[in-house]
């Protein structure tokens, strides 16, 4: 029995959903380094990619992770991946996301909610993740930074899902998470624009994920 729930604790990660109290998003630089921290590993999982499929709203972003997971699903599901030629000259990226879920912070340092610490920094452009698996938080990082930069230039950025009928009218569904967005705005009479995070600019609509533009007329 004791070796059963070992194996169990060993499986069942202790954070598997979203930590919206355990999440901060600082103007100021916070403390991201440290032994054990992604910062201070020797092998790390990296991937460039964009955000945003609209290249005049593109983002550079790198993703460094303790482990492949995380990385996997980055380049598979939530961002774009850049072709060999973009890749070759990706440069320097807008901003750097870092990966540690595995190792806890400190929740008796200042500030500290938890165990799990998710920090979105708009100074040094990084966001830092510890103590959670649960990779929607990475999503949702980003998603909160677009939301920060798309207004500054004039776009409107939507936690909605959003489908298009046939004669061209576009349909957007918001609500809390877990309320049904995927679920309605997955209708076979109808195309999915994006489940999730979208841009609004007057007539067009964009999936921040990797879909298509739709252009109604
Ligand atoms: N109208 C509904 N009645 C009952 N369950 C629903 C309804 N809409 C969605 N669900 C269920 O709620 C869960 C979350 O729905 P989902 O569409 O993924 O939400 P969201 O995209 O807003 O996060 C899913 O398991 C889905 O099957
Ligand atoms: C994935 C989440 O929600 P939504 O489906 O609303 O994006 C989430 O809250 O982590």
């Amino acid at each position: 029995m004791l070796k059963l729930s070992l194996m169990y604790s060993r499986i069942v990660p202790s954070q598997t959903g979203r930590s919206p109290k355990d999440k901060r998003v600082d103007p100021l630089e916070m403390i991201s380094g440290g032994e054990g921290s992604p910062k201070s590993l020797d092998k790390v999982f990296v991937n460039d990619q964009f955000l945003n499929w609209d290249p005049e709203n593109r983002f550079k972003v790198r993703i460094i992770s303790a482990r492949a997971y995380p990385s996997l699903f980055m380049y598979c599901n939530m961002c774009i991946r850049p072709t060999p030629e973009e890749l070759k000259d990706f440069g320097t990226p807008d901003f750097t996301m870092y990966n540690a879920g595995r190792f806890p912070c400190n929740r008796y340092t200042h500030y500290m909610t938890s165990s799990t610490s998710i920090n979105v920094n708009l100074q040094p452009k990084e966001m830092v993740i510890l103590g959670t698996r649960y990779a929607g938080e990475m999503k949702k990082g980003l998603f909160s930074l677009m939301h920060y930069l798309m207004p500054k230039r004039g776009i409107l950025s939507l936690h909605s899902g959003c489908n298009m009928g046939k004669e061209r009218y576009i349909a957007l569904f918001f609500g809390l998470s877990g309320t049904g967005k995927t679920i309605l705005s997955t209708d076979q009479n109808r195309y999915l624009t994006g489940d999730d995070e979208h841009r609004f600019v007057l007539w067009l609509i964009g999936n921040r994920q990797d879909h298509p533009f739709h252009r109604p007329e």
